[in-house]
């Protein structure tokens, strides 16, 4: 059984992460390089451990304090190097990724397991700046994380069986499955969805509708539990940026080419949910 996980990386996905693993019992050191970004993680992980029981009843109630026993808030990326597996969640830029790698490679336990939890970037080149390529495993978890009970696992060129068995058992202790995919930039997931959200912004550019027609389309006509544009707007329209140019730069396929709505709307400061205002407004 896994007790002690690095959470490197306090955004959208560390904190959902961080709640799973609280509402499941385990021990969290969660890093992030901003010590503000440390304490709103804090306020939104008891906010939500609060909520989670009355959305599903299997979660437990749990106090501040039993919350605030299993998370231990830090600067000091070093504080993980005697967790038992660390799930990485910084942003979708490889320049960040790379150096947090190297990093993590020289202070981790040998055996320890690192699950990157990437949108689209290759699980094998993060392996390779490691000296543990066999080691190193894509963990795509999905947003909101305690609510999804299944993730896309991307075995790398040189992860082993028995990595993968390792992430099997980590995630079973979540109640979550894998559906495990073989690894090349985007995946399956990001690969596909990542077109769709990015022609629905062209869309609505191009004047052809409203962001809430574009979405209505998908949930009242396709039957989709979210539009493109919400969706877009709940991963955080910057990591759906980031995540076009890595699909660009790697397939040379104008396909991938980000609309420049959504490079605009990054600029302004409207990422979505996480900033209040995206396609859509939101109360924090
Ligand atoms: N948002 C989603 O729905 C989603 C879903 C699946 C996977 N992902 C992937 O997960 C990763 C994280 O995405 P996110 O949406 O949580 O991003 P985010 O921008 O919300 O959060 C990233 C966090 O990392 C911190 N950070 C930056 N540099 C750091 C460093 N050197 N050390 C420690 N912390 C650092 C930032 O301060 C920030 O709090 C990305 O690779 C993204 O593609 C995102």
């Amino acid at each position: 059984m896994f007790q002690r996980i690095g959470i490197i990386g306090a955004g959208t996905m560390g904190t959902g992460m961080t709640v799973d693993l609280v509402l499941h019992g385990l021990e969290i050191i969660l890093v992030d390089i901003e010590e503000e970004q440390l304490e709103r993680a804090k306020a939104e992980i008891l906010q939500t451990v609060r909520f989670a029981p009355m959305l599903n009843k299997k979660y437990p109630r749990m106090s501040e304090e039993e919350v605030l026993s299993l998370v231990h808030a830090t600067t000091q990326l070093e504080d993980v190097a005697d967790c038992d597996y660390i799930v990485e969640n910084v942003p979708e830029n490889w320049l960040i990724k790379e150096l947090i790698y190297l990093r993590l490679d020289e202070i981790c336990r040998e055996e320890t397991v690192f699950g990157v939890n990437t949108s689209c970037i290759s699980i094998t080149k993060v392996g390779g700046v490691t000296n543990r390529p066999d080691r190193v495993i894509g963990m795509h978890f999905m947003n909101p994380v305690y609510m999804k009970p299944s993730i896309e696992v991307i075995r790398g060129h040189l992860t082993s069986d028995e990595t993968v068995a390792r992430a099997e058992a980590f995630l079973a202790q979540l109640d979550k499955d894998a559906i495990i995919v073989n690894d090349q930039t985007g995946f399956v997931s990001n690969r596909i969805s990542h077109l769709y959200m990015n022609e629905a912004a062209w869309v609505v550019m191009d004047g052809v509708a409203t962001s809430k027609q574009v979405d209505d389309i998908f949930k009242k006509c396709f039957g989709h539990k979210m539009g493109p544009l919400e969706t877009a707007d709940l991963i955080g329209l910057d990591t759906v940026m980031h995540s076009l140019h890595v699909l660009y730069e790697e397939y040379q396929d104008p396909k991938f080419r980000c609309c420049p709505l959504l490079k605009k709307m990054v600029d302004a400061g409207e990422c979505g949910r996480k900033q209040g205002k995206g396609f859509y407004a939101y109360s924090k």
